[in-house]
């Protein structure tokens, strides 16, 4: 197995690429979706199964992890791979997003970092991109990002060129922080906001430090569909194309065909696992809200031609029941159907660019949601 990190370009179709990222703990096939497993679990899922869905990586938070069992803990404990009992590829993520999210009381301080207080216990925390790229390494990370600040849009052009240009040298704070990892990467998150020539100056100012990959960030948070397209149209033309591309919290099915469209590998989002725990089934004739009365005595499955059993084996008047008792086996089956949805389109999105049909394929799996749930 490689004890360095590589990234191989094996096709593409149009913009579209097919690829694989080796490491010493297993490969990566791309376009790939990672699972997020915030605090150190995928909820609802066991992790064998998350694995026999599909999964090559899943992703895990610095910002929940190092409030929760704390990362010299988990380091003490042999680290976070053997701590869930999951043997493959992490990616982390550096915390300022999250911190941004979720933590009270927060301040930014360029030299510093982050000041915030937990919103678990209200205890004070300082995450610099030092730290943070320390505390990934504790947790034992093998995709570590740098510590960047992710401004919500709508924004004025000052706040956002303000915060790129801090992120950027965030960037660099974290590369040197990062050091040489043989078998682990760190990289740099595009920043920018809605602004074309500030992402272009954030994408160049990254692509300068020969990074071992490059996320897009400060996209999915809360802009239309078409300003992100655009910001990636803009962006990727400027990113290394012999280095994997990350859109970080991106997406719905119809994000990712689009975004994969445009030259994106990697993905991350907690719509499928979050959707599942409040009764939305993703299914090849679109999406389907049990919650709905309509289902009550609908003895059909999710998808009688699925291979999952979560989709094949139960039917919709049984999930009905189960979401409205607030059962946690609603939340387990349609985290599960949803995953098996996710990875099964990351699947048929790499053999379509295999065979040279993926805008075919992306035709054909838009026009099956449409025709709607019979
Ligand atoms: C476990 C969650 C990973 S993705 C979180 C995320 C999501 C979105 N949408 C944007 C950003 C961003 O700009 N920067 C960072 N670090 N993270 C982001």
């Amino acid at each position: 197995m490689s004890e360095q990190f590589e990234f191989t370009l094996k096709a593409t179709d149009g913009n579209a690429r097919l690829g694989a990222i080796v490491m010493p703990r297993g490969e990566i096939r791309t376009p790939a979706f990672m699972p997020v497993g915030t605090a150190g679990t995928v909820k609802a899922m066991y992790l064998d199964q998350v694995r026999d869905l599909g999964a090559d990586i899943i992703l895990g938070n610095t910002y929940h992890l190092m409030l929760r069992p704390g990362a010299e803990r988990v380091a003490r404990l042999g680290g976070l791979h053997s701590l869930i009992r999951w043997q493959y590829p992490i990616l982390t993520d550096s915390g300022g997003f999250q911190v941004m999210s979720l933590a009270a009381l927060r301040q930014i301080d360029e030299k510093k970092g982050v000041t915030f207080k937990s919103h678990i216990d209200g205890s004070v925390h300082h995450m610099s991109p030092e730290r943070s790229i320390e505390i990934q390494g504790l947790l034992g990370s093998d995709i570590q990002m740098q510590l960047d600040e992710c401004v919500r849009l709508p924004a004025e052009r000052a706040e956002i060129e303000k915060s790129t240009d801090m992120s950027l040298r965030w960037a660099e704070r974290c590369r040197i922080a990062f050091g040489d990892q043989p078998g682990k990467a760190m990289f740099g998150i595009v920043q920018g906001g809605d602004l074309p020539d500030l992402r272009i100056r954030s994408a160049r100012g990254l692509a300068d430090l020969d990074l071992k990959g490059y996320a897009v960030g400060g996209l999915a948070v809360g802009e239309p569909q078409e300003v992100m397209l655009a910001m990636l149209e803009t962006t990727l033309p400027e990113l290394p194309t012999t280095k994997p591309r990350y859109l970080m919290g991106v997406g719905t099915p119809d994000d990712i065909l689009k975004s994969v469209a445009r030259g994106i590998d990697m993905f991350d989002c907690v719509m499928p696992t979050r959707a599942g725990r409040h009764g939305l089934a993703f299914t090849r004739r679109g999406k389907v809200n049990l919650r709905n009365a309509r289902h009550a005595e609908d003895l059909r499955p999710l998808d009688e031609e699925s291979n999952c059993p979560a989709a094949r084996d139960y039917s919709r008047a049984y999930l009905h029941h189960l979401v409205r008792a607030n059962e946690s086996l609603a939340g387990m089956l349609l985290t599960w159907n949803n995953l098996h949805y996710y990875q099964d389109l990351m699947q048929g999105i790499r053999a379509a660019i295999a065979e040279g049909r993926f805008t075919d394929f992306m035709a054909e799996t838009q026009e099956s949601w449409a025709r709607g749930d019979i």
